[in-house]
Formats: C-alpha cells, structure tokens, sequence
C-alpha cells in the first residue's frame, strides 16, 4: 500500500496487509491528518537541541567594523611601509572605543583586540614585535602616550579583521529544520537574535499494565510482574527529546479505561497517546476491548491487527474524538522488546515526521559478523538486537559491522540492554558471515 495525502481517512484503519515500511508510513499519514503543533518563539537561551522551524538570514555584517585582531599598535597605510619605522605613540584605543582618531604622521596608537580601526589607518603590529626606543614600557610592553616606539614594516591590512569577513548580511545563517547546537547559538547572539521560532514536540500521555503487572514496587507477588514498559517507553520518548509525558497504569477492565482515557484527555490535554499490551487475541485485550467500543460509540476510529514483523506483529492505532481535539492512540505490543523494536522502526519515524524532532530515523547498511548462516524468517521482516563495531579493511577503509546478540524473542530485554541496533532480517533470506544488512540506530 502506498499512501498519499488524498487517502481518505477511513481507509486508513480498514484491515491492511502490511511491511514495518508500510505501517510508519500509515502511522505518518494519520498523525498528518491530526498532530499539527504549530511551532511557537523561545528565548535563545532555551533553544539548545530544538528544531528551527523558518530559516534565519542574517540581518548584520560580521564583523560590522574592521576591528583589530592583536593587542598592538595600529598604522595608517604610509606608516605601515615607510622605510622610517620609529614612530611617536598616541593615546590608547581599547575595545569598545567610540571617539574619533586624528590622523597624524608619524604617529601610531596603542590598539586593543576587538577595537574598532580608526578611520585613515590601515595595520596593526602585535605588542610583542615593538621595541621601546628611550622610552619605559608598562607590564604588557606598551609605551607611554607622547613615548617613542621601533615597528618592523607590515603590509597593510595585516591583522585587520574586516567587515562581513565571517557574515555577509542577508547570508543564511541557519535553515529551517536544524537541530540548534551550542554554535548555532553563539551565531544568532552574535546577530542581536533573543528569540527564534522553534517546533513543539508532543504532550505525550502513555498507559502501560494489565492485571498482571504489580502497581507497586513491593516484594514481587505470585503470577505479577513489575512494569517494564513504562520506564522503557518513557526513556525512549526522552531519547528524543519528548519529555512532557505522563505514564498511567491501567487494569484488564476495558470500561473503566474508556473512563481513564474520557477523564484523562480532558485533564493533560495529550497530543498523542502511546498504549503498551492489551491488543492482541486474548479474552482480556484491555485496550483493543476499550477503543473498539468508543468506535462502536462513534468516539473513535480504530484499526487493530498485525503486520509482517516480528517482534512487535500485534499493533493498533485509533484517533479519538472524545474532546474536540482529536487525539491518535498508538497501541504497542506488551512484550518489551516489541515495543521497543516498534518505537525505533515505525514509531519515531512517524513521529520525527509530523513533529519535527530532528533525529536521524534512518537505517544504515552494515556488513553481519556472524560464525552461521543466519536466516530471516519466511514471510515476516525479523529485527534481531545487535552491537556494532567500526572496523578497517586491509587498504585502511572503514566498514562498520554487526552482530546479533541474544534470541530473537520477544521477552529478552536483557539481551536488547546490551545491544545498541536493531539487525533487519529481510524475509525468507539467508545472511553469510559479510552480507550486507541493513541496521536501525536504537535510540540513545
Ligand atoms: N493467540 C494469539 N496470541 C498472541 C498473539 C497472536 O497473534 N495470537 N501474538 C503474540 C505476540 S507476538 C505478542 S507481541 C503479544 C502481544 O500481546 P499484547 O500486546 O496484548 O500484550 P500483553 O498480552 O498485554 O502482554 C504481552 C507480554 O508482555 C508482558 N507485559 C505486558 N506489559 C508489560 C509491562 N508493562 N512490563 C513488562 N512486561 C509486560 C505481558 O506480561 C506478556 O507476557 O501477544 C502474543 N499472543
Ligand atoms: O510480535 Mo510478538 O512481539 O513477536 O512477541
């Protein structure tokens, strides 16, 4: 299935025959349809790692005056090279300086790092290649006002830091769609910039549970097992930089959840909504129960089924209409390691997509270490956990390679902690030591 943007939107959550590649790009095109943030303005300051929502031109030449790039003395342009180089030292131009400078013959100035170049004077000659000439010199080796002072001739110019040298105004600065670094920053304060406009990242709210998983952290009661998923999903979501998220743990009573997710998306106002277990074929599917019957009530559109992976093949997504802010619930698999593999492969690409996180979702190709043949399996894509190495062939090139760690079990979150990839196993092929393999980057 190749969606566009005339899909219709009902079409998207009728019963679909699907690729890990298909469902992000479903899961896109419905977060498209009802999770646009408008991008709002935040002080520079606050603007570290966030995404730049319009390109930023700059408004000023940088520097904007010729200014000095040594602590010295500064030359008109016959000084600089005339065959007589003892010259009289005028007043002190430091940083800063806004009075104007007579121009004399003869006559050099004291000139600090920074300070703008008199109109009329050309080069400045670092402190330490002046000598003093029956003249005491202070603690830096400046001689006095009305002292004389040896030069070695410069051509002009020299040490001169020009206007626009670094910055031509009207020159981009940043594109839109950057992720702001530290420099970055220091660009736009050097432009006079306090603001920029910068994309929302979502207000996520994440339900995890079923009976099974104990409420508390207390001694581990018989049959219960304590909340992975919360913390995985939460961690996961921070790796990129979605931090505004609420983590609720909710029962196998699909009811009282219809209640839960009524009180709560009128409460926290969430963007997005992600679900972990309770979809798949059980007598118990607490959240498939509970957004089947808000779509019976005409209070959501909702898809529940598998797609060709493994792990992670149970999935679901709905939109909700129970405030009049639309909001889409993805529903994750319970077993860690399929919710995991689906935030890296579907989920963060719809994600970074429609919100903008400036992440790099994409695969990259490695060659598999492995001592067996390793086979996908026969009509599902398989994502393996793995660790990758960079390694240097014979003629010193680089090749980044990587092995499976662990089963390919849906439970082995272990395993998975101490991997940093996911290996994609192409269906019904069989992979040598060497192949090629495609890997997914796990969030970090
Ligand atoms: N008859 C079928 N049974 C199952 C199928 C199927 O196609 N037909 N699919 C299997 C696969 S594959 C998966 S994956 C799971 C997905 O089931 P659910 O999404 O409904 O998840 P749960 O049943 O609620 O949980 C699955 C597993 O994960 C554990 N779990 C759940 N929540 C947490 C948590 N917060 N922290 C740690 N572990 C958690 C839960 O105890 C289960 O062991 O369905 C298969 N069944
Ligand atoms: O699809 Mo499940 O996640 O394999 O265990």
């Amino acid at each position: 299935m190749m969606l566009s943007a005339e899909d219709n939107f009902s079409e998207l959550f009728s019963a679909h025959d699907e690729s890990p590649q298909q469902y992000a790009q479903r899961l896109t095109a419905i977060l498209q349809r009802v999770a646009f943030l408008a991008p709002h303005r935040v002080p520079l300051a606050d603007a570290l790692g966030q995404v730049l929502a319009e390109p930023i031109d700059a408004a000023l030449d940088s520097p904007s005056f010729d200014n000095s790039q040594m602590d010295g003395y500064v030359l008109t342009a016959a000084d600089a090279l005339s065959d007589a180089r003892e010259f009289t030292v005028g007043h002190d131009i430091p940083a800063g300086f806004q009075g104007s400078v007579d121009v004399c013959d003869r006559v050099v100035h004291p000139i600090m790092t920074g300070a703008p170049i008199p109109q009329g004077f050309s080069a400045v000659v670092p402190v330490e290649r002046s000598q003093a000439v029956d003249s005491e010199v202070d603690a830096q080796g400046f001689v006095a006002e009305g002292g004389r002072v040896r030069l070695p001739d410069v051509e002009p110019g020299t040490f001169v830091r020009t206007v626009g040298e670094d910055i031509r105004r009207g020159t981009r600065l940043v594109d839109a769609g950057t992720v702001l670094g530290a420099v970055h920053l220091g660009v736009l304060a050097g432009q006079g910039i306090g603001e920029v406009l910068v994309h929302r990242r979502p207000r996520v709210l994440v339900y995890t549970g079923g009976e099974e998983v104990q409420a508390d952290s207390d001694s581990l009661q018989a049959g219960k097992i304590y909340d992975a998923n919360a913390p995985l999903l939460t961690g996961l979501l921070a790796a990129d930089k979605i931090t505004e998220v609420t983590a609720r743990r909710i029962t196998d009573d699909a009811e009282e959840f219809q209640g839960i997710l009524a009180t709560d998306s009128a409460t926290y106002s969430p963007d997005l909504v992600v679900t972990c277990g309770g979809i798949s074929a059980g007598r118990y599917e607490v959240v498939r129960n509970a957004l089947n019957a808000l779509a019976k009530k005409g209070e959501a559109d909702c898809w529940f089924g598998h797609i060709s992976q493994q792990p992670g093949g149970p999935q679901g997504v709905s939109v909700l209409s129970l405030t009049e802010q639309r909001i889409p619930v993805i529903s994750l698999p319970g077993n860690p390691v399929s919710t995991l593999v689906t935030y890296t492969r579907a989920v963060r690409v719809a994600l970074n997509a429609v919100y903008f996180l400036g992440v790099t979702d994409q695969p990259v190709t490695a060659q598999l270490s492995t001592t067996d043949t390793v086979k996908g399996l026969d009509a599902k894509t398989q994502f393996r956990r793995g660790t990758t190495t960079m390694g240097f062939l014979p003629d010193g090139a680089a090749v980044l390679t990587a092995e499976i760690k662990g089963g390919a079990g849906s439970h082995l979150l272990h395993a998975a902690s101490e991997s940093n990839c996911l290996i994609e196993l192409e269906p019904g092929r069989e992979y040598k030591n060497k192949d090629a393999v495609r890997i997914w980057y796990l969030p970090d």
